[in-house]
């Protein structure tokens, strides 16, 4: 059997913290392989150790046979090792083309200042992986998968063989995940290996030929995917049996809590992002907004927790207009969000974990006393919120934020908010990121704050997730209501055709 990649009892120290304990990782020439494991069970660290952005404590690391030190990630580029970063390293306002050669280095390989001769060599590997990309577009004028792509096409045009996929489909819709599986069909046929990170065990089931499992930084076994199921590799990762439905009890909701009337919002490009937006939201229920992203969600969002302005409409929270108040104002009014990009709405990450964790309220009894923090009750409370949530990190309470893994970072914010158990929850893709052991958890909780009474709207590109979680559905379509209806009387379909603006249901003809 020939090897692409040997990552031989790889061990990585942190403070605190061993990400990576004695971890082996064999990946076969031209095979999908996938890294599956809990949050903070150290795959992201795995990786950043085979692209050169760390170096490993013990353990050696070879490439097609040959023991290779990757110092840096020019070293792995060298190898013909790439990645795709979950967050994009794109110039807006360049060409596809422009940013393809963007940084390569003079009298390297491809190294040109001829944009023609590049912009052509991108078309020919475009058409080669069906990638379908326009070498002339501007970035800022391209989907979000259409940037992946671009992504992609940076590394084969500097020749690399070995990718390395970090949560790909993150930020993908429906239609672009089911491209994304081909184009990696694609790529493995036309002789590259794959190494693909991901928690959805769905995806690993349709694209992957083998995937290795790790938990709390050690690897629990390599399966074959075709042998086995969503349950076992569920089972494997967390240690127990994962629940993957949702519990729910009808319920009738009560006062209305929060009031949208006629909201309209400007979106980034000066237009009307959400136009004359009716909604409202009651206690004890959950309504759960569906829409491909772009729709005005994150528009409408931004409006309802003050991080964007209403051009027009108003938005009431308990009866109190708070169209135009502050965000510390909602806060204190009852709003609770947990936001869609937690590096910059969701978590200070220079502070320590139990600076964050207390962040709405450290002036306040029982953290503040006489103007001065009650260190141990924010403690107290920081240790409580850890091992309910169980949030994960090197060390404990005094962890830096910023060097939680990404879905440990995820969890601190929905703990935080939970807890404040505020009047109305505004949450947007909670579980992006999150594995499959985390999500039930936070599901549960969520159908909790409902039960207690808690209005909750819901936004979220996971369909199953919509579903598996709303009382009502509001669909978005172009900035508008298209679609008003009860979870229980919709299907993926309907919700699918509203989605697209092909038809509409329980709201007044446009
Ligand atoms: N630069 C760092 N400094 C200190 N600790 C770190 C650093 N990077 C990662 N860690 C710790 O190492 C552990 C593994 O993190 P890693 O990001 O590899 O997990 P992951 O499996 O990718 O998780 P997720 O699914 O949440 O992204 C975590 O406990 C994290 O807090």
């Amino acid at each position: 059997m020939s090897y692409a990649i040997e990552m031989l009892n790889i061990t990585k120290d942190f403070p605190g913290i061993r990400a990576n304990d004695d971890v082996t990782l064999q990946v076969e020439e031209k095979s999908i392989h996938a890294l599956l494991g809990e949050n903070g069970a150290g795959k992201s660290t795995l990786m950043s150790i085979l692209f050169g952005l760390y170096q490993p404590t013990r353990g050696t690391i070879k490439v097609r046979g040959q023991e290779v030190k990757i110092t840096d990630p020019n070293v792995a580029n060298s190898l013909g090792i790439g990645m795709v970063h979950q967050h994009f390293k794109l110039v807006e306002c360049f060409t596809v083309t422009e940013n393809i050669i963007l940084g390569l280095e003079p009298k390297t390989k491809f190294y040109t200042t001829d944009i023609k001769s590049a912009a052509q060599r991108i078309q020919q590997l475009s058409e080669m992986y069906g990638l379908n990309v326009d070498p002339y577009a501007k970035i800022q004028n391209i989907s979000v998968g259409m940037q992946q792509r671009v992504e992609i096409l940076k590394m084969l045009y500097r020749n690399a063989d070995i990718l390395i996929f970090d949560e790909p489909t993150a930020v993908l819709t429906p239609q672009e995940i089911h491209e994304l599986m081909e184009i990696m069909r694609n790529l493995t046929k036309e002789g590259k290996t794959i190494i693909l990170i991901t928690h959805k065990l769905k995806e690993i089931k349709e694209v992957a030929d083998v995937c290795t499992v790790l938990r709390r930084g050690r690897c629990m076994g390599t399966i074959q995917v075709a042998e086995t199921s969503e349950e076992e590799m569920a089972k494997l990762m967390v240690g127990r049996e994962v629940d993957f439905g949702v519990e729910k009890q009808a319920q009738q909701p009560g006062k209305v809590v929060l009031e949208i009337e006629h909201l309209k919002v400007k979106n980034s490009k000066g237009l009307l992002g959400v136009k004359d937006f009716t909604l409202q939201v009651r206690a004890g229920e959950i309504v759960g907004v569906a829409g491909i992203d772009g729709n005005g969600q994150t528009e409408l969002v931004y409006a309802l927790t003050g991080l964007a302005k209403a051009e027009g409409g108003k938005v009431l929270l308990n009866g109190k207009d708070i169209t135009h108040s502050s965000i510390k104002h909602r806060i204190e009014a009852g709003m609770g969000h947990i936001p869609e990009d937690r590096h910059k709405h969701g978590l200070i990450l220079d502070f320590k974990l139990k600076e964050n964790m207390v962040i709405h309220s450290y002036n306040e009894a029982p953290y503040a006393k006489n103007g001065l923090l009650q260190m141990a009750a924010i403690d107290k409370k920081t240790d409580e919120l850890i091992e309910m949530f169980d949030v994960r990190s090197g060390q404990g309470r005094e962890t830096i934020t910023r060097s939680m893994s990404g879905g440990n970072q995820q969890k601190a914010i929905i703990a935080r908010e939970i807890d404040r158990s505020p009047e109305l929850l505004i949450v947007v893709q909670p579980t992006r990121g999150l594995d499959v052991g985390a999500i039930e958890y936070i599901h549960k909780r969520i159908v909790q704050e409902r039960d207690n009474g808690k209005a909750i709207l819901l936004v979220s590109l996971e369909l199953d997730e919509i579903m598996a979680l709303s009382d009502q559905i509001a669909v978005m379509f172009n900035g508008e209501l298209t679609g008003w209806v009860k979870a229980e009387e919709t299907d993926e379909n309907e919700l699918g055709l509203m989605m697209s603006g092909s038809i509409r249901k329980g709201v007044a003809e446009a």
